[in-house]
């Protein structure tokens, strides 16, 4: 006799691998049961958004605006999710965004999110604040396709190392976030009193970091306090300017691209100063409070250099619907940062495959049911708007 999982591989995840484990299918669900599970302060940490939460609400309400228009007869048998990045063959328009910290939700951290984005072959982005190394994420993605997210240090030499390392352990594109010179006003953590950075999570890359070192006499310490205090002084830098750019160019060979692209002008000066893409994206409603919903901006976004440069999104995916809506509004690819978090948080690696397939088997049947075979073919006319 065949079991639900013989049928469930058959119907609805179209070879996009083996069963999902006993988690909600559906990534909301997925969101409260993670909201049960964790503990409050790490819940707080990776749930919270800036201020009154209405950049984190705006982000949704973006997409509730836009509605998909499924048209019939076009023959969908065969489908590929594959799409190209920057010169690399994705099988799913689908990024991890970089999310740090990770081991305040699960012992492993971003090692285990590591394997499962190698096992699906989907790149992960590593966060400069992640709770383990550059080379230890590398060494546990083995084969798997990596980027590597840079939060521009006030100290130029420590920049310029974090990217030799990058290079030397294999991550392939640097995605440079602007919109975090400093932390936004997160209500949740004030009033939790919890910062991961404080409990020594997210310091792993400076820490062992030859060029971080020396701004503290060779070596953390027995107390780390003062490795601790010196972190929170140089990881943000809120001097650089668009004249610092060429800077990332002298130091890193491979693409670039810009993440926390809002404004059409921010675009364009990217794309002018030489840049391989920009991610429009709010940071999830982290940083700024009362801005504008993330998706509310990319169709601007791409009219503007969306036939220059690879425009990818994220700041609110939380289903494959929603992929199909960014699609169709001109993103070449979308990352998704709090929902793996949370599948992390209650099943481990497997919990991140399981929001992978989730995502991977909703977009493709949403596109087939939508008379879509090919991510390219999703165009603005598959969506009526606001
Ligand atoms: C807990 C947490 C940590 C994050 N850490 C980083 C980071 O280290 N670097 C970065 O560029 N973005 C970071 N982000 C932002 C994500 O990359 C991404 O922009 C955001 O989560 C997307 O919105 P979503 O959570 O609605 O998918 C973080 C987000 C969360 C929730
Ligand atoms: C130093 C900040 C790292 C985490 C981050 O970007 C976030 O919490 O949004």
């Amino acid at each position: 006799m065949s079991s639900f999982a013989d049928f469930q591989n058959e119907i609805y995840l179209n070879g996009l691998g083996d069963v999902l484990p006993g988690l909600p299918t559906d990534l909301t669900r997925l969101e409260r049961l993670a909201r049960k599970r964790l503990s409050p302060g790490a819940h707080g940490y990776v749930a919270g958004s800036a201020g009154t939460g209405a950049t984190a609400r705006a982000n949704r309400e973006a997409f509730d605006r836009w509605r998909i228009v499924p048209r019939m007869l076009r023959d969908v048998t065969v489908r590929d999710l594959s799409v190209e990045v920057l010169g690399a063959s994705l099988p799913a328009p689908v990024l991890l965004g970089p999310v740090g910290v990770l081991s305040i939700v699960h012992p492993d951290g971003e090692l285990a999110v590591a394997r499962a984005a190698s096992a699906l072959n989907v790149p992960m982005v590593l966060s400069s604040a992640a709770s383990y190394t550059i080379e230890e994420v590398a060494e546990a993605g083995g084969e798997g396709p990596r980027w590597f997210q840079l939060y521009w240090p006030k100290d130029p030499e420590i920049a310029a190392s974090f990217l030799g390392r990058a290079k030397a352990a294999g991550y392939t594109a640097l995605v440079v976030t602007l919109d975090t010179p400093m932390l936004g006003w997160r209500p949740h953590d004030l009033d939790q009193a919890y910062l991961p950075f404080l409990r020594g999570i997210g310091v792993a890359n400076y820490f062992s970091d030859p060029a971080f070192l020396k701004g503290i006499g060779g070596s953390v310490g027995a107390d780390r306090s003062t490795a601790l205090l010196h972190w929170a002084a140089i990881f943000g830098n809120p001097a650089v300017t668009w004249d610092d750019l060429g800077f990332l160019r002298e130091h890193w060979d491979g693409p670039i691209v810009l993440k926390g692209i809002q404004h059409t002008d921010d675009a364009r000066r990217a794309v002018d100063a030489g840049i391989d893409g920009v991610i429009v994206s709010n940071h999830g409603g982290r940083q700024v409070d009362g801005a504008v919903g993330a998706l509310d901006m990319l169709p601007e976004v791409v009219a503007a250099v969306g036939e220059r440069t690879t425009v990818l999104f994220d700041s609110g995916i939380r289903s494959g619907a929603d992929v199909v809506k960014a699609l169709a509004l001109g993103a070449r690819a979308v990352l998704v940062g709090r929902p793996y978090a949370y599948g992390l948080g209650l099943a481990g690696e497997a919990g991140v495959r399981h929001v992978l397939r989730c995502l991977m088997a909703e977009l493709d049947l949403t596109m087939a049911l939508s008379g879509i075979t090919r991510p390219a073919d999703l165009t603005p006319e598959f969506l009526r708007g606001p």
